[in-house]
C-alpha cells in the first residue's frame, strides 16, 4: 500500500531490514517500525502464509452462521480480518479485530477502508485475553497464540470455545515444535532455508531467532490437539502444514 507523502519526502520503506544490521538482542515487539514493514515480514518469514489467508475466506464461509460474531484475534494489519469479510455472506454478522498494538490497529484502519467489501469491521486495540466473546461461528488465531503466554492459553481457548455457537469452529495456526530432535532439526533448517531463498541472510536469521527466542514459544501439534479437546472443542483437524508452521480447524460439533 503506498500512501501519499508530501512532495520531496522518500516514499516509506516497506521491505524488512529491521534485523539486517547488527543490533542489540532486545525481545521482538509488536512496534511501529515491524507494523510498517509487517506484510513483507511476515509473508517472507512464514512458510505457507501466502496460501493460509485466502483459505481462511475458504473455511469462513463453509462455517459462518447467519446473525453471529467473528472474531481475528491478534489482527496485525488485517491479513486475516479481510480474508474472514470476505468469506461472510450474511449483512447480520458482526466482524472483529482485536490487537494490542496500537502501531498495527492504526494501519489496519487504513487498509480495512481500502477494502470495499461492505461488511462493518469494529477493530478493537486490546488484549485478547480481556476482550468479550459472544456468540462465535468463526475465531481466527493466525500466528497469535504462540506469543500468547503459555500458562494463559488454555484459559483463552476455554473462553473462545465457550464463546463458540454449535456447529461454529476456531481457526488456529503455529509455529510448532517437534518431539524428535531430529525431525526439530530438519524442519528448522529447511525453515531457514526457506527464508534465504527469501532473500534473508545468515545474520537477519540468526538475530531474528534470538528476538523471537523469548516471546515465540511454539508447542507441539500433539500438545495443540490435546489443548483444544480440553478446551471444549470436539474435533481437531489438521488442514495445512509446510514445515514448522501449522494451520488447524478445531470444531464445535452441532
Ligand atoms: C504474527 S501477528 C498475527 C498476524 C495476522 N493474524 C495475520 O494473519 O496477518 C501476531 C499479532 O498478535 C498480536 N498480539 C500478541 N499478543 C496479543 C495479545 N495478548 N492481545 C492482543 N494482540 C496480541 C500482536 O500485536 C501481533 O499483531
Ligand atoms: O519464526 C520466525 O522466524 C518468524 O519470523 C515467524 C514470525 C511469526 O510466526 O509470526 C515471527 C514474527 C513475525 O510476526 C513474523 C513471523
Amino acid at each position: 500500500m503506498s500512501e501519499s507523502k508530501p512532495p520531496g519526502q522518500a516514499p516509506e520503506q516497506t521491505t524488512d531490514r529491521l534485523f539486517a544490521t547488527q543490533r542489540r538482542p532486545d525481545d521482538f515487539r509488536f512496534d511501529a517500525s515491524v507494523a510498517r514493514v509487517f506484510p513483507d515480514m511476515i509473508r517472507r518469514s512464514v512458510p505457507g502464509y501466502t496460501t493460509i489467508i485466502p483459505m481462511i475466506e475458504v473455511i469462513t464461509e463453509q462455517y459462518v452462521q447467519a446473525g453471529s460474531n467473528c472474531y481475528d484475534l491478534g489482527c496485525s494489519l488485517g491479513a486475516s480480518t479481510l480474508a474472514m469479510r470476505h468469506g461472510i455472506p450474511y449483512q447480520d454478522c458482526r466482524l472483529f479485530g482485536v490487537d494490542n498494538s496500537s502501531a498495527m490497529i492504526e494501519r489496519c484502519e487504513h487498509y480495512i477502508a481500502l477494502d470495499d467489501n461492505p461488511l462493518p469491521v469494529t477493530l478493537r486495540c486490546e488484549d485478547l485475553l480481556q476482550t468479550e466473546l459472544s456468540n462465535a461461528s468463526v475465531t481466527t488465531l493466525n500466528f497469535t497464540l504462540q506469543f500468547v503466554a503459555p500458562e494463559a492459553r488454555a484459559q483463552l481457548l476455554a473462553r473462545i470455545a465457550e464463546a463458540t455457537r454449535p456447529g461454529g469452529v476456531l481457526i488456529l495456526s503455529e509455529k510448532i515444535h517437534f518431539e524428535s530432535e531430529q525431525e526439530q532439526n530438519i524442519q528448522t533448517r529447511l525453515h531457514h532455508e526457506f527464508k534465504r531463498a527469501n532473500g534473508y541472510s545468515d545474520l537477519e536469521i540468526s538475530q531474528k531467532r534470538t528476538a523471537i527466542e523469548r516471546v515465540l514459544i511454539p508447542e507441539s501439534l500433539a500438545a495443540h490437539k490435546e489443548r483444544l479437546l480440553a478446551a471444549g472443542f470436539n474435533d481437531v483437524v489438521v488442514w495445512y502444514q509446510c514445515f514448522n508452521f501449522v494451520s488447524m480447524l478445531a470444531i464445535k460439533s452441532d
